[in-house]
């Protein structure tokens, strides 16, 4: 078994505690927090040794923050961050909100991160991605062949990073892509000179369809290194690329597709009626009940978020019963 996180926190090198951590980020009062607690169940279940830090919007409710600290997250509140006006269509409306993600290069009292999509689930413990070597941005590629990259050039002509031999990229057409990679999921260094220059340049910086994806990506381009697939599942790789996928080996997985999201799954949506999705899904859902996965703090009541505990095509989400007990802070001071 790990040792608590906040001890794992005191290895220091030199006098200086050198803290890591993973990070996600929550906005809205809606059902991601369900997102989130199931992510903060996954980390415990694989025995990650690092806490889990959730950005919370100013819009999340103390109730939804109260969960989150009864599961051990340290909860920090962050300030929405906007891109420059413009009459941009994103792939999704809602990913305006996701610039404020570029909050986190501010938590500078953690040395490394692993940021993860609050529809993330961590199946195997991925700790060791915190020894990799630093100065660099490590995320896994993401895939263009769905219908939200149809605004797109390589979407047009049927190329995709992920399987170049495929349909070549036409000389004609200019430079091929660079490597793109999937903003759900990434191993980053926070730092007050990026944050600072991450915002500065998003101020002169239009926005794109795939929003603080698509800056991520331009402003990492010269640090990106990818990452294997196994760290970052998204879905349309199972129907998409399925021979690049072997789902034995897979550690991460991410429910970015359309209708895949584990705690409103309906399997009404395209391929969601696949047998590796409803798999996926019952995966998720299985942890997300788990009782015994819950934070134990004698200082806390703990969660009672109940929910279907078996997938039906119903989508029978059950309701977020949320406890009443005294908000009390959970985080070792080491930890905070
Ligand atoms: O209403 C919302 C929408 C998004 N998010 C957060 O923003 C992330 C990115 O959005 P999403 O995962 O839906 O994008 P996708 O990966 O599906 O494109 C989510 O995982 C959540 O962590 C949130 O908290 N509330
Ligand atoms: O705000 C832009 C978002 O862009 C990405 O989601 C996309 C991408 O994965 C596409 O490849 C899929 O086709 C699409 O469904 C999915 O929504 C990130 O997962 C998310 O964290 C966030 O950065
Ligand atoms: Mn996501």
């Amino acid at each position: 078994m790990a040792p608590p996180a906040a001890d794992l926190n005191r290895i220091t090198t030199g006098s200086i505690c050198k803290k890591k951590a993973y990070v996600t980020f929550l906005a809205g009062n809606g059902d991601y927090i369900k997102g989130v607690v199931g992510l903060a169940k996954g980390l415990r279940k694989v025995n990650s040794g690092y806490p889990l830090v959730v950005a919370v919007l100013p819009d999340v409710p103390t109730e939804h923050r109260r969960v989150l600290e009864s599961q051990g997250c340290i909860v920090r509140e962050i300030e929405p961050v906007y891109p420059p006006e413009s009459q941009t269509q994103f792939a999704m409306a809602y990913y305006v909100i996701n610039y404020s993600k570029l909050r986190i290069w501010e938590f500078v009292e953690y040395e490394k991160m692993i940021y993860l999509d609050g529809d993330i689930q961590v199946f195997d413990n991925i700790d060791h991605l915190f020894d990799l070597p630093g100065g660099y941005f490590y995320a896994v590629m993401d895939c263009f062949c769905e219908k939200t990259w149809s605004h797109t050039p390589q979407y047009k002509i049927g190329y995709c990073q992920q399987s170049p031999e495929k349909v070549q990229w036409p000389e004609e057409m200019g430079p091929k892509p660079s490597l793109f990679f999937n903003a759900g999921m990434f191993v980053f260094e926070p730092s007050i000179t990026t944050y600072h220059d991450l915002l500065n340049t998003l101020r002169v910086t239009p926005p794109t369809p795939f929003a603080e994806q698509d800056f991520l990506n331009m402003y990492f381009k010269d640090i990106y290194k990818p990452l294997p697939v196994i760290y970052n599942l998204v879905l349309a790789m199972l129907w998409r690329h399925p021979e690049k996928v072997d789902l034995e080996q897979v550690k991460v997985v991410h429910y970015c597709a359309a209708g895949s999201k584990p705690w409103r799954y309906t399997g009404k949506e395209e391929n969601m009626q696949r047998e590796d999705i409803k798999m996926l899904v019952q995966k998720w859902l299985d942890i997300y009940n788990d009782k015994s996965l819950d934070y134990k703090n004698a200082n806390i009541g703990n969660t009672n978020i109940s929910m279907a505990a078996h997938v039906t095509t119903t989508g029978n989400n059950g309701e977020m019963v949320l406890p009443s007990g005294p908000k009390v802070a959970v985080c070792a001071p080491s930890a905070a």
